[in-house]
């Protein structure tokens, strides 16, 4: 991942949490907790590992790994109102959340388990405040990403991709409770995550990635879904 893509992925979240409050990160009016969203979140991932001994189940990796896409939306989001609460302007909150990322690509955190992400948050927290997503989090997180889609780049993808399925559902009534999530018989992330593949150069290639990847999906959606 480049410096310029680790800045347009905080910049895309920053962009994203602006959708739900426009005042977002400098004096938001939406009162937010995206640690407790990652908790969460990380009970989902873990729910598609099949983690029950008691049970017979199969896991769903891509499901799972969809989870830590997630994760990092929060995460992202999480790091930039740290940065905010110390002081740093929205610009100077981006570019430390950037180089944040970057530090942890560049570094190979070896990550057994997904509790381990748990521990990181407490290792990154302090006494006002307890869990923070900060350079361990990131450097486990990063890790079982790369772990999970091969590479840098596929995580960049994937984080574009469910960022602009995440706009979609946004313009398309997620609040109003008006969103088709099965898409013809099939979730609305894997049906993502097809269109993506297959239209990965032009994404990649694009001056303004997100808007291509938005534009593809909102015709699928608008086409396909809504109409039929
Ligand atoms: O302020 C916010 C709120 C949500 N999200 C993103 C993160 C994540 O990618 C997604 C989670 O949305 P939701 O919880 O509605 O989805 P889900 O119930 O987990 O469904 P799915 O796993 O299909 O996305 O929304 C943000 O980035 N910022």
């Amino acid at each position: 991942m480049t410096p310029a893509q680790a800045r347009q992925l905080v910049a895309m979240q920053i962009a994203f949490n602006q959708v739900i409050d426009p005042d977002y990160p400098a004096a938001p009016k939406v009162k937010r907790d995206d640690v407790k969203a990652i908790l969460v979140e990380l009970g989902e991932y873990f729910e598609h590992t099949a983690y029950k001994w008691w049970k017979k189940q199969s896991a769903d990796w891509a499901q799972a790994n969809m989870e830590l896409i997630d994760i990092l939306h929060f995460a992202i989001s999480d790091a930039v109102e740290h940065a905010c609460r110390q002081g740093k302007n929205t610009e100077a909150a981006l570019e430390y959340v950037a180089q944040l990322m970057l530090k942890s690509f560049a570094n190979d955190a070896a990550v057994q388990d997904g509790k381990e992400l748990v521990a990181a948050l407490a290792a990154d927290g302090s006494k006002d405040y307890p869990l923070v997503c900060g350079e361990q989090f990131f450097d486990k997180l990063l890790t079982m990403l790369v772990d999970a889609y091969g590479d840098a780049d596929t995580v960049y993808l994937t984080y574009i991709g469910k960022n602009a399925l995440n706009n979609l559902r946004q313009q398309r009534g997620y609040k109003q409770g008006t969103y088709i999530k099965m898409w013809q018989g099939e979730e609305d992330n894997e049906v993502m995550m097809r269109l993506l593949g297959e239209h990965q150069q032009s994404i990649v290639a694009a001056e303004q990635p997100l808007l291509q990847a938005q534009t593809l999906l909102l015709d699928h959606y608008d086409k396909q879904v809504a109409q039929a």
